[in-house]
């Protein structure tokens, strides 16, 4: 019997001159701020894997990557997914699709739909057309951060 359960998750970090901007495993050129955080601040791989993790109640990232071990100061975000992955694997389901919102008012991120998609289904062994990708600025009401968020829907096997 074909068994799905639904997965949801958000992220946020502020905004600093001086850091990276990573969304989705992907360096933002000429972005003018990156995200302040712990790890690499990329909230979009962040809010997956809180979605991964939600949809079979297997609590949040900071159980299992906690901002207060420097062992993960300025980790790849690409790992966190990764043990989350793995964490819904060993339950034996898998991600059927995934919808990604990111809200950030600067830099427009159009361009880099593609890339992002690819490179988010490449981390979930997920054909392109199961990756999709929006982009919402916030109309200037909160310039000073970059949000994400998921929804993911998770297939027994
Ligand atoms: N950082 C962003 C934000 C938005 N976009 C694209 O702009 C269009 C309008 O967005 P609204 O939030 O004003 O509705 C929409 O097509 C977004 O994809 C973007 O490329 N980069
Ligand atoms: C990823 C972790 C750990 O490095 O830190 P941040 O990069 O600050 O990210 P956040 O989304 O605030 O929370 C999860 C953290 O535990």
């Amino acid at each position: 019997m074909l068994s799905y359960r639904i997965g949801y998750g958000e992220d946020a970090h502020r905004l600093e001159i001086g850091r990276p901007l990573i969304l989705g495993g992907i360096n933002v050129p000429q972005a003018p701020r990156g995200a302040a955080a712990h790890s690499d601040g990329d909230a979009l791989l962040h809010a997956l894997a809180d979605a991964l993790l939600s949809g079979l109640a297997l609590g949040d990232i900071g159980q299992y990557f906690p901002d207060t071990d420097p062992a993960f100061q300025g980790l790849d975000s690409a790992l966190i997914l990764q043990r989350a992955l793995e964490l819904v694997r060993a339950r034996g389901y898998v991600p059927a699709n995934v919808a990604l919102v990111v809200t950030l008012d600067r830099p427009k991120l159009g361009e880099l739909r593609g890339e992002i998609a690819g490179n988010v289904a490449r981390l979930l062994h997920l054909a392109p057309g199961e990756v999709g990708v929006s982009f919402k600025t916030s109309e200037d009401l909160a310039s000073d951060h970059v949000q994400a968020r998921v929804t993911v829907l998770l297939q027994r096997l």
